[in-house]
């Protein structure tokens, strides 16, 4: 069998005497998206963050394809990231924005009118960002990431700001881009939102991981929101 397309292995990060996340374990498997689900503060962007290089564990291993990220030889080839969409400067253009990244990242700018048709911002890719509203700014980072043709994607909080058609529109951008064997890895609090669009789910709640598995083996008459709920009070009375 192939190695996971991600494996984080006994991640612990602390911010002074606060453990934001406590040895958590998990795997993101090709073909496959995953969710990574808990309420606000459970330390879901922390884990990501470590997962990119973004922040050094105190202890455990993330790897992307079977290496740290800053070991990648092509990061922006490997994986595509959204993790600030706020991150973008406000007084370029979308299109602007897009050509940078492909200059720092060694990338094509023919990719360009590629990624702003397949996230379905054409229409506004000459204007400038600091005039988009939430769901442009997603659809720009997206756009962003996707500019190296990445096997993996990893995406914190996806949906913030999309609207209800936004939202059907990326799951079925997602569910595609999984059908060919690439991975995705979502975190998000918002469940009655990703419940119909993952495959597996990963639970973590006050920085530890409180559950894993697939969707299919929750209890049939339990929705996602349920389980995690009940997970969640379960994991408050101990
Ligand atoms: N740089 C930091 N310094 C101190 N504390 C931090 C830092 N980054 C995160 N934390 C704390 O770690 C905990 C986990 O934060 P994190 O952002 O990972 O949660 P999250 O699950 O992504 O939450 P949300 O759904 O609200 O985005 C929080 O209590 C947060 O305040």
């Amino acid at each position: 069998m192939n190695a996971p397309a991600i494996e984080i292995s006994g991640l612990t990060k602390r911010f002074g005497s606060f453990e934001a996340v406590h040895d958590v374990s998990f795997t993101a498997e090709a073909g496959r998206i995953t969710g990574f689900l808990g309420p606000n503060g459970a330390g879901k962007s922390t884990t990501l963050r470590m997962l990119l290089g973004l922040v050094r564990p105190d202890t455990g291993t993330a790897y992307i394809s079977g290496r740290p990220y800053r070991d990648l030889p092509s990061p922006a080839r490997t994986v595509g990231a959204v993790i600030d969409s706020a991150a973008a400067h406000p007084s370029m253009t979308a299109r602007d924005h897009l050509r940078t990244a492909c200059a720092l990242s060694g990338l094509p700018a023919a990719r360009i009118d590629d990624v702003l048709a397949a996230v379905r911002a054409e229409d506004f890719s000459d204007r400038r960002i600091g005039a988009f509203s939430t769901g442009m700014r997603q659809r720009l980072s997206l756009a962003t990431a996707l500019l190296g043709e990445p096997e993996i994607l990893v995406l914190d909080e996806p949906s913030n700001g999309l609207d209800p058609f936004g939202i059907a529109w990326l799951r079925g951008f997602l569910r595609d881009f999984v059908a060919g064997g690439r991975t995705v890895l979502l975190s998000s609090h918002v469940l009655s939102e990703v419940q119909q669009t993952i495959d597996d789910v990963v639970v973590i709640d006050r920085g530890r991981i409180r559950w894993r598995g697939s969707v299919s083996d929750l209890p049939d008459d339990q929705d996602l929101e349920q389980a995690f709920l009940s997970l969640l009070d379960e994991g408050a009375r101990r």
